[in-house]
C-alpha cells in the first residue's frame, strides 16, 4: 500500500476523499491553445485580430478557435481567480485542473490559486494530442513514457514538486495516431502501478471513445477508474452511447456552457444545447448509470470566463443545478454527479 492509497492527491499534498466536495472534473485555469486555431471565415479577418470588446461577444463565443487572443487562457489568472473565489462562494470544492503536456500546463500557477482560493485543485498527468508531441516525446518507447507519467504523479511534474493526482487529458485525435496508442497504453501501465485515476480525450468521431477504451483495455488499463470526456460532441445516438457505455468508464458531459452553431472543429457535429445536455443526463440516468456521470464546463479559452460574459466556472452550480431538479433528477442524484461519483474517481486505490 502507497502513501496514496486511499486518499486524493491535490496540488497542495494528499487530502481525505471527503474534503473534496462539490467537483468539476474536467476545466483549466492556465493552459494555451494555439495548437488549434481555426482560421477565420473569409471577411471576418478583422473580428478575429480586434481585441475582446462587447460588440465582438457574440461572435467570438460562436467562433471561439478563430481568435488568436482568445486562445491564450494563461493570459487571465487574475481572473481566474476571482472566478474560483466565486466558485467557492457558489459551494464548489475542487477542480480537476487537466491541461498536459502540450497545451502549457503551468503548477506553480495551479499551486498559486489553489492557495489564493481555498478551491483544492487536482493537476494532469501526461500529453495531449499528437499535434503537440514534440519529437522527443515521438520517439520515446512506451516504458520511457510510462516512466515519465509515473514520475508525473509520484515526484512532481515540468521541474517542480508538484505531484499531479490524476493520468490526462491524455489526448487522442481520429484516427487514434501511433504517437497517441503509446501514450494510451503507457497510461494504461502508470494507472496499474499507480491506481490513480485517469480522463481521456477522445477524437471527434463517434468511434472514438469505444476505439481510446479498448486500447486502454488491452494494456491493462482499470477502465473503472477511467473517464472519457466530451461525449457531448461525440456521441449522439442514444442505442450507440449505451453501447458504449456497458464499456464501463465514467461518462463525462463536460462542455457545459458551449453552444454554438457550427462546431468549426467538425461540422458534421450539432454542439447540444445545455438543455439537450440535461436531457442526456435525464437518460442516461434512467437507464441506471447514475453512478457513472460526471460533469463539468471544460474552461479553455477566455470567452467562457464571466470577465468576457462568459458562464464562468460557477455554471453548473448556479444554473444546470436547477434545470436538472427542474427536469425529474433528484438532490441525491445530483449529488453522486457532483460529490460521490467524483469522490470515488479521484480516489487512489
Ligand atoms: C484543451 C481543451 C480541450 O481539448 N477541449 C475540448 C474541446 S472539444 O474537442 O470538445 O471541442
Amino acid at each position: 500500500m502507497s502513501e496514496r492509497s486511499g486518499k486524493v492527491q491535490t496540488v497542495l499534498g494528499l487530502i481525505e476523499p471527503d474534503q473534496l466536495g462539490r467537483t468539476m472534473t474536467h476545466e483549466h485555469l492556465t493552459m494555451a491553445f494555439e495548437c488549434c486555431h481555426v482560421p477565420p471565415a473569409p471577411g471576418d479577418e478583422d473580428l478575429a485580430t480586434a481585441p475582446i470588446k462587447m460588440k465582438n461577444i457574440h461572435w467570438l463565443q460562436q467562433n471561439p478557435y478563430s481568435h488568436k487572443e482568445n486562445l491564450l487562457l494563461n493570459q487571465e489568472t487574475e481572473a481566474v481567480k476571482e472566478e474560483l473565489l466565486c466558485y467557492r462562494k457558489a459551494g464548489g470544492g475542487t477542480i480537476v485542473e487537466n491541461t498536459t503536456t502540450g497545451i502549457h500546463r503551468n503548477l506553480p500557477v495551479l499551486r498559486q490559486l489553489a492557495k489564493d482560493t481555498g478551491v483544492h485543485v487536482l493537476a494532469g498527468a501526461g500529453y495531449y494530442v499528437d499535434a503537440t508531441h514534440s519529437d522527443e516525446t515521438k520517439k520515446m518507447t512506451v516504458e520511457k513514457l510510462t516512466d515519465i507519467i509515473v514520475s508525473e504523479v509520484l515526484h512532481g511534474a515540468d521541474g517542480t514538486d508538484i505531484r499531479c493526482g490524476v493520468i490526462g487529458e491524455i489526448g487522442t485525435s481520429w484516427p487514434i495516431t501511433e504517437s497517441e496508442k503509446k501514450v494510451l497504453r503507457a497510461t494504461a501501465h502508470a494507472q496499474t502501478h499507480l491506481g490513480c485515476p485517469v480522463i481521456i480525450h477522445p477524437g471527434r468521431n463517434k468511434a472514438a471513445p469505444a476505439e481510446a477504451i479498448r486500447i486502454l483495455q488491452e494494456a491493462g488499463g482499470d477502465i473503472s477508474k477511467t473517464v472519457m470526456s466530451h461525449l457531448d460532441r461525440s456521441i449522439f445516438d442514444h442505442g450507440e452511447l449505451l453501447e458504449f457505455a456497458k464499456m464501463g468508464s465514467y461518462l463525462e458531459y463536460d462542455l457545459f456552457g458551449t453552444e454554438m452553431l457550427n462546431y468549426t472543429f467538425n461540422l458534421d457535429v450539432d454542439m447540444p444545447s445545455d438543455s439537450q445536455r440535461v436531457q442526456i443526463l435525464a437518460f442516461l440516468i434512467k437507464e441506471g448509470y447514475e453512478d457513472r456521470l460526471l460533469i463539468a464546463h471544460d474552461i479553455h479559452t477566455k470567452n467562457r470566463l464571466t470577465k468576457y460574459g462568459g458562464h464562468g466556472y460557477s455554471h453548473i452550480l448556479k444554473n444546470i443545478v436547477p434545470k436538472m431538479l427542474s427536469r425529474g433528477i433528484t438532490q441525491n442524484q445530483v449529488d453522486k454527479i457532483l460529490i460521490d461519483n467524483p469522490k470515488h474517481w479521484l480516489t487512489f486505490k
